[in-house]
């Protein structure tokens, strides 16, 4: 009998629809891989926060057609690799989505896992950097909703496969837009307060390598620069803000292409925040500016690829936490990675 292997695909969630906005914000904010306040401070300002921004996010959510897609994205991406993992033959593979802060979450993945009994079990974030806020969050919630005992891949800032797809995207758009040659290329990640990292988390780091990888790459490119977007709350987050990489590039005369990196699907973030918000930040600074945004990777071939790969690395030798190609990549000050004791490159 063929070995069943169980993948599981973790990403943030979204709402549904408009009902939802404000209980999935609240779930959001009472993580303390998110707010880091105690118990009851931590539930006092969830509750406060996601009443304070329900409307503005509602009428965000309005603009995709009431809730997030990103559970529909995220399906497309479990059949591809479902497909693709199965090819081989020589084991069954089957797909499961653990969604952080809506449905379907973690609990109902671990359930959903549990009834399949599978002989292996992967779990696989749909974050490729690792952050203390989201593969960490999701590895912690999996395990104290009694998920089994699994292969874990922390990470993939620098994967081949990755890498190239990206790169393949991004030439693709700059093709399209009849490569302008004062193009400026904008990695855009999603932020984090400035005292997350100061704590030892790992993204930041990791999301430069992503970006210089995909740089090596794209030679015709050499303007680039990395920013970070969606920044939520009072605290400081880290820098600079798309919105200020947007504003300089368009008042140089740059046509700008952006690219989401830490993000692997659209959802409110590229197709709200990229799409109309800072489009239009970037027309006020400069009519008739160039502006191209990059899709997301979503289920293009060398993703899928990479994916597929990610897994069956994970399956061979000890189960546990794997770092890239089974090496710590993160340096010493980067405390929170997961890979703490293991061997650094
Ligand atoms: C790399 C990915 C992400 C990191 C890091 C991250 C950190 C982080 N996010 C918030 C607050 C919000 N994030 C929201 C939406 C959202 N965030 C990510 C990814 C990362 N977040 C995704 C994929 C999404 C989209 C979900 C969807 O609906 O499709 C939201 C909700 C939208 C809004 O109100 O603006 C909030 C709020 C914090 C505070 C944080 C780190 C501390
Ligand atoms: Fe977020
Ligand atoms: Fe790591």
């Amino acid at each position: 009998m063929s070995r069943k292997i169980a993948v599981v695909l973790f990403n943030l969630g979204g709402p549904d629809g408009q009902a939802d906005v404000k209980p999935f914000l609240r779930y959001l904010f009472r993580d303390p891989a998110i707010i880091g306040a105690p118990g009851p401070i931590r539930e006092f300002l969830a509750w406060l926060i996601s009443t304070r921004r329900e409307r503005e996010a509602q009428a965000n959510y309005a603009l995709m057609g009431g809730g997030s897609p990103l559970l529909t994205e995220t399906r497309s991406q479990a059949d591809a690799l479902t497909k693709r993992l199965n090819q081989s033959g020589d084991s069954e593979f089957r797909v499961f989505i653990a969604m952080r802060y809506w449905h379907p979450f973690v609990e109902e993945a671990v359930r959903e896992v549990a009834t399949w009994g599978p002989d292996e079990t992967v779990l696989l974030p749909l974050y490729p950097q690792f952050s203390t806020t989201t593969t960490g969050s999701s590895l912690k919630a999996w395990k104290d909703a009694g998920g089994g005992a699994a292969r874990t891949v922390c990470c993939y800032p620098e994967n081949e496969d990755f890498i190239s797809a990206h790169a393949a995207l991004i030439a693709q758009s700059w093709e399209k837009a009849g490569r302008p040659e004062n193009t400026r290329l904008l990695f855009s990640a999603h932020g984090l307060p400035e005292r997350v990292i100061a704590a030892g988390d790992p993204y930041q780091f990791q999301v430069e390598r992503t970006a210089a990888a995909i740089a090596d790459r794209l030679p015709q490119l050499t303007d680039w620069q990395i920013c970070y977007q969606s920044r939520v709350g009072p605290l400081t987050w880290i820098g600079p803000a798309t919105e200020d990489s947007i504003r300089e590039a368009a008042e140089v005369d740059r046509h700008i292409l952006l690219v989401p990196i830490a993000f692997v699907s659209e959802h409110i973030e590229t197709l709200v925040e990229l799409d109309i918000e800072y489009r239009e930040l970037a027309k006020d600074t400069r009519p008739g500016v160039g502006y191209t945004r990059v899709p997301a990777l979503g289920v293009a071939d060398g993703y899928v690829t990479a994916l597929s790969g990610l897994v069956s690395g994970a399956l061979e030798g000890p189960a546990g936490m794997k770092p890239p190609n089974g090496q710590r990549l993160c340096p010493a000050d980067r405390s929170q990675c997961p890979c703490a004791g293991m061997e650094t490159r």
